[in-house]
Formats: C-alpha cells, structure tokens, sequence
C-alpha cells in the first residue's frame, strides 16, 4: 500500500496547474481554500459568483471517482472573502500515491491560498458522540502515517518546505478558538465536539477490534482522508482547521445488528449539509487579521 516515490510531484507539474488555474480565475485571488467531505459538496453551492474547473481539465489532477464527491473546483466568494472549494478530494484506498492525494494543496500554495479548510465525513468512536455531531479536529493519529503511507515521501522539495516537518501545530489554535466561537454564536454548542481523527486506509470500515483498539489509542472518530492534505498543507505553510461531521455510530459491541455504509454518511451529510453551510459562511477569517465575520 505504500506510495515509494514522488514522481510526478515536480515543482514544474505544480505550477503547470497553478498556471492553469490562474487563467481561470479571473480576478478571484482566493487566500481561503475549502475542502468538501463526502456528501458536503453543497458547501460549493454558497460560492457566489462562481466559476467551475473540472478536474479533468486541470493538469496532473486525477479523477474523483467516490459518490458524493463531485470532482471540481468552484472559484468565487463566501461572505464577502475571495475563495477556491474543492468539491471532491483524493483518497488513497482509490488507488493513488500520497502525493497525488496531496496535489491540490501544492497548487492551492502557488496561486496564493493561505488557510484550508477541511471537511469530512467521519464515524464517531467517543461513545459520547452522536450521528450529526460536528467535531472540531484537534489532532489526528495517522495509521496510513504510521505505516508509510505519506505524501511527502520521495526527494523532498525544499521550495516547498523542509524535510522534516513538525506536525504538533497541525490544526491551528487560534482557528480553532475562532471556529468554536462561532459555532457557539449561532447556538450550535450542543452539537459541537472536538477531538481526534483517526486516518485508516478503508475502503473497508473497521471491525469491531479495531474500534475498540482506535478507542483505546484515543481516537475520537474514524475517517479515510484529510491528513495527507493536512500534512501536504503544513508542509508548506498552509494554516489548517479541518471539522468532521460524525455521519455515523461505529459499532463497538458484538450484540447488535447495526451496521454502517456509505448511504448512512450520504444520507447524515445531507441532513445536516445546511448547519455545515451555515457554519461555514460564518466562519470565514479574514485575508489579514483571521478574524471571523460577522459571527451573530
Ligand atoms: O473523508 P471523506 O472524504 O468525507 O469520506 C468518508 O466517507 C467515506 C466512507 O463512507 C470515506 O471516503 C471516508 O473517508
Ligand atoms: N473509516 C471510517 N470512515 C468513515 N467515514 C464515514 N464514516 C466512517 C467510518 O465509520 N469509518
């Protein structure tokens, strides 16, 4: 499962899209990225303004071939603020390299994009969670990490970000304290957890053991994405807050009947895509200060 080089990766094929991209963008200069999890794509739907890039028009990107993942890129504002969601991301169970899945936030860098947003559908572990609870990622362990799997494997290139990368800061505190702040503004408190992803490979969901191991280990929730961008991100500056939308219960008893798939997450993330949205447009920071806007 492991990805051992990076071809490909070349700072050359990065601004070959980069460049693409800016001949796209017209005067849409986004600081602001936005990554949408499984069933989340609607939070392209309050760009305003928009304009749609393909993947398959887009240089080096590959294919998003996950239902519930579009598969472009949509230019335009939220609240004012300049920004670039990706309706559709990369998982390495689709068969691709890490530093394939990490691409998009190469090319985020070079046309200037300085804070990412990440979302995603994720199953809730801490047996304090609920179906629909939003949880806030404060860290994560990373079991394709851990096992080798990393989009910075391979040369390291140092126009980028250095070889050895702290990750400790990963999901940045004072977002954090910002995001939370207005999630309590709009009276989401009771619904809004933070804790720790734990990245797993899938596409096969976990067994029982394994839950409960994940739990053990102090995982809060269960997901296939997120931090190879989020290491791809801090790799080379890029400030990272990500939030999970716990779509499902994951199953740590043996007596039960209930299982979990992939019409569930679809299914939770459009129930709860419009608190998402909401959460979203308010939470935008600004290009100079990360202040939130108008949080009321
Ligand atoms: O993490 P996102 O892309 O939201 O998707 C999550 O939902 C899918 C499983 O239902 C997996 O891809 C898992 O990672
Ligand atoms: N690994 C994993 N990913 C998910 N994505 C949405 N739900 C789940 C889950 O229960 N486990």
């Amino acid at each position: 499962m492991t990805s051992s080089s990076n071809e490909g990766y070349s700072t050359e094929k990065v601004r070959v899209s980069a460049d693409f991209l800016k001949s796209k963008m017209g005067n849409v200069k986004p600081k602001i990225g936005i990554i949408c999890g499984s069933g989340l794509s609607g939070l392209g739907e309050v760009v305003e303004n928009k304009i749609v890039v393909k993947y398959s028009e887009i240089p080096s990107f590959v294919e998003s071939t996950v239902p519930g993942h579009k598969g472009q890129l949509v230019f335009g504002q939220i609240s004012g603020k300049d920004v670039v969601c990706m309706q559709g991301r990369f998982h390495p169970y689709e068969g691709y390299p890490g530093w394939v899945v990490g691409f998009p936030l190469r090319v985020m860098k070079l046309i200037g994009i300085e804070m990412v947003l990440a979302t995603n559908a994720a199953g809730g572990i801490n047996p304090e969670f609920k179906v629909g609870d939003f949880m806030l990622i404060k860290d994560h362990i990373s079991f394709t990490g851990l096992a080798g799997y990393t989009p910075l494997v391979g040369p390291n290139d140092s126009s980028f970000g250095p070889r050895f990368p702290p990750m400790n800061d990963a999901y940045d505190k004072n977002l954090r304290t910002l995001f939370k702040q207005c999630a309590s503004d709009l009276g989401y408190d009771d619904f809004m957890r933070d804790g720790v992803y734990c990245n797993v490979f899938g596409p096969s969901y976990e067994t029982i053991a394994e839950l409960r191991l994940l739990l053990k280990l102090g995982g809060d929730a269960a997901g296939m994405s997120t931090v190879q961008e989020v290491v791809t991100a801090r790799h080379c500056g890029i400030k990272v807050i990500a939030c999970s939308l716990i779509t499902n219960e994951c199953i740590l008893e043996y007596d039960t009947d209930k299982t979990v798939c992939h019409d569930e997450v679809l299914q939770t993330a459009n129930d709860r895509a419009h608190q998402m949205q909401t959460l979203v447009t308010n939470s935008q920071t600004s290009r100079t200060h990360w202040q939130p806007l108008h949080c009321s």
